[in-house]
């Protein structure tokens, strides 16, 4: 119809609207054709006869395979599709066979809620013909090899915001595109309760005892896990697969597979590990590691080792993760870290808890530091490439990330602040346990209600200017920061090659306790190689590596302090993200090689007097502080920390030189 149809000169009792947007109109007699019927005729009709013909019509089916006419691929070509999907989902089925008898549910792909045009919805496996059906039962029938699951396997980020909404309590869309979640009762990894298989040959080679975070488990006990998890995730309707990679290495690229019950856990890794093309997907075949995510299920407190309802457990030898009693999605990324920590040191090849960027000129620097200490903040640098967050790998060759997507902390994230994290968080992503408001579905950064770890999990994309294919030449400078809610520790110091191993394996941080009425002292962390959690040999395995890379390479180290300033919390405040990211520039460009420096008591560090664009009396934390006398007291009381955090390395040789084991004992405070 013309657009001059919707106004008050049509009869209808003289009522005049305002011009502009023209209102809809309803079509009454007037536009009657001859056959009385009345009639939209806006546009052509459909092709359909029935609402669920229409429904179909919507959904093309999706651009199927390799090309089969081509090199590499023409091996495939024997393979037809079906073929080719009867080998995925007998290799899903093996991954969720119960050990413990020979039959276990039939494994069928596709969601079973999806109606098939004629009515039926089992099995709902694309075609719904019967020979995809997989099943490993060949001998006694029990309750469980009479049912189907359904393996929703690489979902699209689409189908799992479907899934996730559809199914999942606390699924929304928020004013952004993302999807916001709730992780449960568990909002933060849970180090103490993760176990790890202690057999003959990890007895051997990996770090047990004080200090170290693998807490053992036996090989049964395992297995009663992993048939609990497994029993969980055959128990449901459906469960989710992915398949996927990491490490942007090629030559030391891992196949991992994980199986989950909830979407939400499916669109964080589809986000945080590398997505496989199409084609890699084809020939994937047998993961090299396996995770079965059961978090919703508590393990039993009956079994041997368990101390309470959550258990993350790894077995090395069977490749396999095991998660029960937690849904904190970070779990999983960081349990696949740990496994990297086992086998990239075997190639000798070291791995990294550190974000990593690179400057227009090729210039890489790597961000080492605990939770919340700046390395996703730094490292998303809008004038440099983004390398990777989180977790990378230096090897002979130089630096690559082992993930696909970033974990970015959300709390009291800014536009101003943090423009390339605020607009990565869009259409994909993962928000967990954000506030947002009811109606408009804003997000509310500031507020903590459900938790203080609020996250956004995004693909790597998602960030402007990320270096595709993540990986980069050797570092030229190694970043330790550290939140130093003390205050004492300077905003930048100059290290040399003791002191940067010596507060490599210190692994210092000291964020400010709980929420709790009362408690304000800073507490000082020491997590070796600032990632204790996930490290899997004694730290000085890793040190050692460290060492050579950086003496080879020739890399700088330097702490810079992302903490208090002018005073401990309570006194002094948070060095302004903008300073430190002017001292981070300084870094990046050389500059700050070329400065002046002064050597500090206690710690012996070098910083520097001037650097543009900071007030130099922040550069010394003396002088920041008013209270000069509660400054040396506080010095003297952080210097004292780490004497006695470092106790139980002194009697570590640290690679094979003796001579730098002892240079690194003397590189801590002197006092
Ligand atoms: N001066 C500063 N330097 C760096 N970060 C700061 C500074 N002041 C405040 N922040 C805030 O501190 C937080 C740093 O968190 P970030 O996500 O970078 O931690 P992370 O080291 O990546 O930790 P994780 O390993 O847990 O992911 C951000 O919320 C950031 O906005
Ligand atoms: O793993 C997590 O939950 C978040 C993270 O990056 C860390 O704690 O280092
Ligand atoms: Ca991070
Ligand atoms: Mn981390």
């Amino acid at each position: 119809m013309s657009a001059g149809n919707g106004n008050a000169t049509n009869g209808d009792g003289g009522f005049s609207f305002p011009k502009g947007p023209v209102m809809p109109k309803i079509t009454t007699g007037a536009a009657k054709r001859g056959n009385g019927i009345c009639h939209d005729d806006s546009g052509p009709t459909v092709n359909a006869t029935t609402i669920d013909e229409l429904h179909s019509l919507q959904k093309k089916r999706s651009a199927p395979t390799t090309p089969i006419n081509q090199g590499a691929a023409a091996a495939f070509a024997a393979v037809s599709e079906e073929e080719r999907q009867k080998i995925q989902l007998q290799s899903i089925s093996a991954s969720l066979a119960s050990l413990t008898r020979d039959s276990g549910p039939k494994v069928v792909r596709g969601d079973p809620a999806e109606k098939k045009t004629d009515g039926s919805t089992t099995p709902a496996y694309a075609h719904g013909q019967h020979h995809s059906i997989f099943s490993p039962a060949t001998g006694a029938v029990s309750d469980s090899s009479l049912k189907f699951t359904h393996v929703l396997y690489n979902l699209s980020p689409a189908e799992l915001y479907e899934q996730a909404i559809k199914y999942e309590k606390g699924s929304f869309i928020t004013s952004n595109g993302a999807l916001a979640t709730l992780s449960g009762a568990k909002t933060g990894r849970a180090p103490r309760d993760k176990r790890v298989v202690r057999d003959a040959t990890t007895e051997d080679e990996l770090w047990w005892g004080k200090g170290s975070p693998n807490i053992e488990m036996d090989e049964h006990t395992f297995m009663v896990n992993r048939e609990r998890a497994v029993d969980y995730l055959n128990s449901l309707e459906k469960v989710f697969v992915n398949d996927q990679y990491l490490n942007w290495d090629p030559e030391n690229r891992i196949k991992v597979r994980i199986v989950s019950a909830r979407a939400y856990h499916s669109l964080f890794m589809h986000n945080m590990c590398i997505r496989p093309t199409q084609e890699e997907l084809e020939s994937f075949g047998t993961p090299d590691f396996t995770i079965y995510n059961a978090g919703q299920f508590p393990c039993n407190r009956y079994t041997h080792y368990m101390t309470s309802s959550t258990s993350v457990d790894l077995n090395l030898a069977r490749r396999e993760m095991v998660i029960l009693g937690t849904q904190y999605a970070g779990e999983m990324k960081k349990g696949l870290f740990s496994v990297m920590h086992y086998l990239m040191p075997k190639r000798r090849i070291l791995s990294l808890h550190s974000g990593c960027n690179m400057g227009k000129d090729g210039d890489v620097a790597l961000f080492f530091g605990l939770s919340g200490t700046g390395k996703t903040t730094l490292s998303t640098d809008h004038n440099r490439y983004l390398i990777g967050d989180d977790e990378h790998c230096w090897t002979e060759t130089g630096v690559s990330n082992i993930e696909g997507g970033c974990y970015a902390k959300c709390v009291d994230l800014s536009k101003e602040k943090e423009p390339d994290i605020w607009n990565a968080i869009k259409f994909g992503t993962v928000l967990e346990n954000v506030v947002f408001d009811e109606h408009t579905r804003e997000v509310d950064y500031s507020d903590k209600s459900v938790t203080e770890n609020t996250r956004a999990a995004y693909p790597i994309e998602f960030i402007p200017n990320a270096k595709i294919p993540c990986v980069g030449p050797h570092p030229t400078n190694v970043i330790l920061l550290a939140c130093d809610a003390f205050g004492v520790l300077p905003p930048v110091s100059k290290l040399n090659l003791a002191q940067t191993m010596y507060h490599f394996i210190s692994g210092y941080t000291a964020l400010v306790a709980g929420t709790e009425d009362g408690i304000k002292e800073p507490t000082a962390t020491f997590s070796a190689c600032f990632g204790a959690a996930f490290i899997m040999l004694h730290p000085t395995k890793y040190a050692a590596m460290l060492a050579e890379k950086m003496k080879t390479q020739g890399a700088t180290g330097w702490l810079v302090n992302t903490g208090w300033s002018g005073g401990s919390y309570g006194v002094g405040n948070r060095i302004k993200l903008a300073y430190t990211r002017k001292i981070i520039d300084a870094i990046h460009s050389g500059s700050l090689l070329k400065a002046n420096y002064k050597k500090t008591e206690i710690f012996g560090f070098e910083i520097p007097t001037e650097i543009e664009g900071i007030p130099s009396e922040i550069l010394d934390p003396i002088n920041a502080w008013s209270d000069k006398k509660a400054h040396k007291e506080t010095l003297v009381k952080l210097g004292g920390l780490f004497k006695k955090n470092f106790e139980v390395f002194a009697n570590h040789k640290i690679g094979v030189d003796g001579k730098l084991t002892e240079e690194i004992l003397a590189a801590g405070p002197i006092f």
